[in-house]
């Protein structure tokens, strides 16, 4: 089973109940990983909402990916951590993880994507394939030329994010890529169970 096909990011304006209410009905409707993002809190609420997270995902098989921080994933014993290109370097986090723990790395120019090869990492997140009102300090827009090209260099597994939606999500899935990581499309969804399962529908 590829665990990188629905990748849910959560939202971190959303309410704990919210934020759980979404993470149940989008593991029902066909999400096979989650990322707990937050921006915001300190890391107090950080370790909170990774914990009411993985109390959903208990029993799942769906894995817990931490955004960002190391300590955090460690903390509340997840599957994986997802890093930034001005995060905790890839080869420190691999060596605090393991070599169980899946490591994620976001890639925004193609000098990061020859260089990705060498690196002890598990996936890629191609950032960003379109623009998106959910995050605004994008460096590009990689466009399903991008995302073609990236497929051709990359041996590792690639993660599309920024700006997917079900509309646009049939030339993504047209490329091959292994797994699309999304937001919007199911946190704001009025029902985020049909949303899931209609985009987990189109990846398929
Ligand atoms: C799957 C996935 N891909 C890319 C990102 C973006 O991570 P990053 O560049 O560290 O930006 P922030 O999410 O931390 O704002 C991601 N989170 N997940
Ligand atoms: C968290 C995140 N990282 C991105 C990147 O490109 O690095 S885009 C993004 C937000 C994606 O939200 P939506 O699915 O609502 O467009
Ligand atoms: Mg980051």
């Amino acid at each position: 089973m590829n665990p990188y096909r629905l990748y849910l990011v959560t939202d971190d304006r959303q309410s704990v109940d919210t934020l759980q209410y979404v993470v149940r009905e989008a593991v029902l409707g066909g999400v096979t990983m989650v990322q707990v993002r937050e921006k915001h809190g300190d890391v107090r609420a950080f370790i909170e909402r990774a914990e009411a997270v993985k109390a959903v995902l208990r029993g799942s098989g769906v894995p817990l990916i931490i955004n960002d921080r190391v300590d955090v994933a460690l903390a509340v014993n997840a599957d994986g951590v997802h890093l930034g290109q001005s995060d905790m370097p890839v080869a420190y986090a691999r060596r605090l993880l393991g070599s169980e723990r899946l490591l994620g790395l976001s890639v925004e120019t193609e000098q990061q994507l020859f260089e990705s090869e060498s690196l002890p990492i598990d996936y890629l997140g191609l950032s960003a394939i379109f623009a998106t009102p959910t995050k605004t300090n994008l460096k590009k827009h990689w466009g399903i030329a991008g995302l073609k090209r990236a497929l051709g260099v990359s041996s590792r597994p690639i993660v599309a994010i920024g700006g997917i939606n079900e509309d646009n999500l049939p030339d993504i899935a047209r490329t091959g890529v292994h797994g699309v990581a999304l937001v919007s499309a199911i946190c704001d969804a009025s029902c985020p169970q049909t949303a899931a399962r209609k985009l987990d529908g189109i990846m398929e």
